[in-house]
């Protein structure tokens, strides 16, 4: 029987038909589907330039393109609009395989054709051609075929190219510009071909190339996937997954494994059908992160992805505090958690009492880091630690002075019964190492490059070591807290079962570029203490650079705020798709005034608060981790303010922790810029952050 494939691109035009019409092409797929001889719906096309391209009938104005590959049975949806439009767009285009990543392709031929006839009219004596550098043999290992080599032959600049955008066959187009852009072909075949396609390549046999591409074409289970689909067109990834995600979702490990790639790759979306997919085979599984508010976004699209209650009821999503404190809880009774602040104030206690040179922020985080790290109990096992990324160098003396105080700290919290996240962590990863039997078969990571040794320890410990027992998404150029952690320093050995996805499916070309620019010097090691780099992280889809803008005060740079959001709006963004960041939340908060002041609903998004339905969200950068909106506006970008003076230790102090805290500062910039879909504006008042560059905007 005939199956009838969805494009994607096909998708996006249909979600802008009425819901009837949307109704009747939901109808007309079905019937196709319910009928042995396919053809019987299918229509010739006149003056067509490929015969493989037919026409359906949706109903009396409105027609399909479909492709009917010469073999195979699976067709393709490519397009619906009313008749005349319809059939002008099919009249015009060719569909081929491209022979370096064997995807299909579609191009406007009628008008690559006349270009090519136009500029041949042209005398080019004297102007060098824009790819006088490039041999035949480069542009035919890159995928460019004859038609538009001859057309790439003949210009002599870039513009000329990007008249054509939109018209040439995608990847054809962005491999011709990242040459005219001055990448070199090794550079182009990185970042824009992607791995050697995995197989010889039939340029004729379109079902294979069809096949090769499940994240651009998709089977859809039945009419009410499709209809959900409409509904809910940023869900597309619960059908559409790249072959690498869908790998790493379904695969079977011998043990831990990890999805690495950059922002907006789709690492959470191969978490979440990883989820299911272990939950479906019976398992029991924890999905987790770091915070409560990236759990709640968890948990809502594993409900898009899994409606059965019994597969969820498998699936616990929790942070991995909440893990420890249920596995404490169980065991030891009540006991008082500390807040923030009245850790800080026994630190300060203490340096008080022992006339100490430190403060309590150094204290602290060298428990945190040196101590709790390296589960470090005795005074010797602290004079001879390592203390990597600690920067500071300490004297026998000094440690000795530091141990006392930790000491003291220590049995301060045992005295009050007061526990901190870290030490009900350490309890729970103990707890759990002695009992028989582990709390869960399968354990899922996601935005696993914030999480602190601790927290890891309570995951080695809730499963048993063993196949599929670990999956872990993370990107450390989105590390936002200071937790570094070596894997295996925690129980956890990857073995090399590692896939990498560079396609963002967020953001557009131009704010990608953009934001990884501001990273592109920095040396970022992932969980596993190999140097990674976000070359080869690109997009597919297009749109507006972002734009900068600096105020002389505070009150200029929100009065542009607001002008910005409005003509978001008065654009057709729904308030809720605009989001804002800010490094300070009072700055959040000062932006959402600003906007209701001007009659425009926004909400101050906080730990226990989500933004209201219908408002625009502002937030702070690290809040903003796990979000994405259309429009994303960064503000406060300013020299005092980003990177926060306050975060960042003296560089007299100490050099490499200074350098770390820049780093996370930097990275901090890039997690907010890099929320935006479509359109991104970074501003601020007074000097802007050195950290932007400027010329690029
Ligand atoms: N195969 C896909 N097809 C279409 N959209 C996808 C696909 N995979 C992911 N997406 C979409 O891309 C966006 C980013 O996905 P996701 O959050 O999984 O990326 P991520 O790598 O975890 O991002 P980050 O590291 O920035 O948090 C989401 O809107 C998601 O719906």
């Amino acid at each position: 029987m005939a199956r009838l494939g969805i494009h994607q691109d096909f998708l996006q035009d249909l979600i802008r038909l009425e819901r009837p019409v949307q109704q009747k092409v939901v109808d007309t797929i079905l019937k196709f589907e319910q009928t042995a001889h396919a053809g019987a719906h299918l229509e010739k096309l006149n003056n067509i330039r490929d015969e493989r391209l037919k026409s359906i009938r949706i109903d009396r104005k409105y027609r399909g393109i479909v492709l009917v590959p010469d073999k195979g049975d699976q067709l393709t949806l490519l397009r619906v609009d009313t008749h005349d439009e319809a059939y002008a767009w099919a009249q015009n285009r060719r569909v081929s395989v491209n022979v370096a990543t064997g995807h299909m392709e579609i191009r406007d031929e009628a008008i690559i054709d006349t270009t090519i006839e136009a500029l041949t009219q042209v005398p080019t004596e004297r102007v060098r051609p824009l790819f006088e550098h490039i041999s035949d043999a480069d542009l035919s290992r890159l995928g460019i075929d004859d038609q538009i080599r001859k057309f790439a032959r003949m210009l002599t600049d870039a513009a000329m190219l990007e008249a054509l955008e939109g018209r040439l066959p995608q990847i054809q187009y962005d491999v011709l510009f990242g040459l005219a852009a001055g990448m070199s072909p090794e550079e182009v075949w990185n970042d824009v071909v992607g791995s050697a396609a995995p197989e010889r390549i039939d340029p004729e046999d379109l079902a294979a190339a069809t096949r090769r591409m499940p994240d651009k074409v998709a089977l859809v289970r039945g009419p009410d996937e499709l209809m959900e689909l409409f509904d809910k067109p940023f869900a597309r990834w619960r059908v559409y997954l790249h072959p690498l995600q869908r790998e790493a979702a379904f695969r079977s490990y011998s043990g831990a494994a990890q999805v690495t790639g950059g922002p907006g790759t789709g690492k959470t979306v191969a978490a979440l059908h990883r989820a299911r997919h272990l939950a479906r085979g019976g398992g029991r599984v924890l999905l987790t992160t770091f915070t409560a508010t990236l759990t709640r976004s968890l948990a809502e699209s594993l409900r898009l992805l899994e409606t059965d209650d019994e597969i969820l009821s498998r699936i616990d999503v929790l942070t991995v505090d909440q893990v420890a404190r249920r596995v404490v809880d169980g065991d030891s009774g009540k006991f008082a958690l500390l807040r923030d602040d009245e850790e800080m104030e026994i630190w300060r206690r203490i340096i008080r009492r022992r006339d100490l040179d430190f403060g309590e922020t150094f204290l602290r985080e060298e428990w945190r880091q040196v101590v709790l790290s390296q589960q470090i109990t005795t005074s010797d096992g602290y004079l001879s630690a390592h203390r990597i990324g600690r920067g500071r160098r300490l004297g026998p003396l000094q440690r000795a002075q530091i141990w006392r105080a930790i000491a003291e700290f220590d049995q301060e919290l045992n005295d009050r019964n007061f526990r901190t996240f870290e030490t009900v962590c350490v309890e729970a990863a103990r707890l759990l190492t002695e009992r028989d039997g582990n709390a869960y078969d399968h354990v899922i990571v996601d935005e696993a490059q914030d999480l602190h040794p601790v927290r890891w320890r309570v995951l080695r410990a809730a499963v048993a070591e063993g196949p599929d027992d670990l999956f872990i998404a993370s990107d450390t150029h989105q590390r936002i807290y200071d937790n570094r952690v070596s894997l295996g320093s925690v129980g956890i050995h990857l073995a090399g079962r590692s896939t990498r996805l560079k396609i963002n499916y967020r953001t557009t070309a131009e704010i990608l570029a953009w934001s990884c620019a501001m990273l592109a010097a920095d040396k970022i090691d992932d969980l596993d203490g190999q140097r990674v780099s976000l070359s080869g992280c690109r997009s597919e889809v297009h749109g507006a650079r972002p734009e900068l803008f600096g105020g002389s005060t505070k009150s200029a740079e929100l009065a542009h705020l607001v002008e910005t959001v409005q003509s978001w709006l008065d654009a057709g963004v729904q308030p809720e798709e605009i989001g804002i960041a800010a490094r300070s939340g009072p700055l959040a908060q000062d932006a959402a005034a600003a906007l209701t002041r001007a009659n425009i609903p926004a909400s101050h998004l906080t730990r226990d608060k989500d933004g209201a339905e219908g408002h625009v969200r502002a937030t702070t950068m690290h809040r903003m981790k796990g979000l994405e909106f259309r429009c994303v506006a960064v503000i406060g970008v300013g020299g005092n303010q980003v990177p926060a003076a306050g975060s960042i230790t003296p560089v007299e102090q100490d050099a490499p922790t200074h350098s770390n805290d820049l780093q996370r500062e930097r990275c901090l910039l890039f997690v907010a810029c890099t929320r935006a879909r479509e359109r991104l504006q970074v501003s601020w008042h007074g000097e802007p952050s050195p950290f932007l560059n400027l010329a690029s905007g």
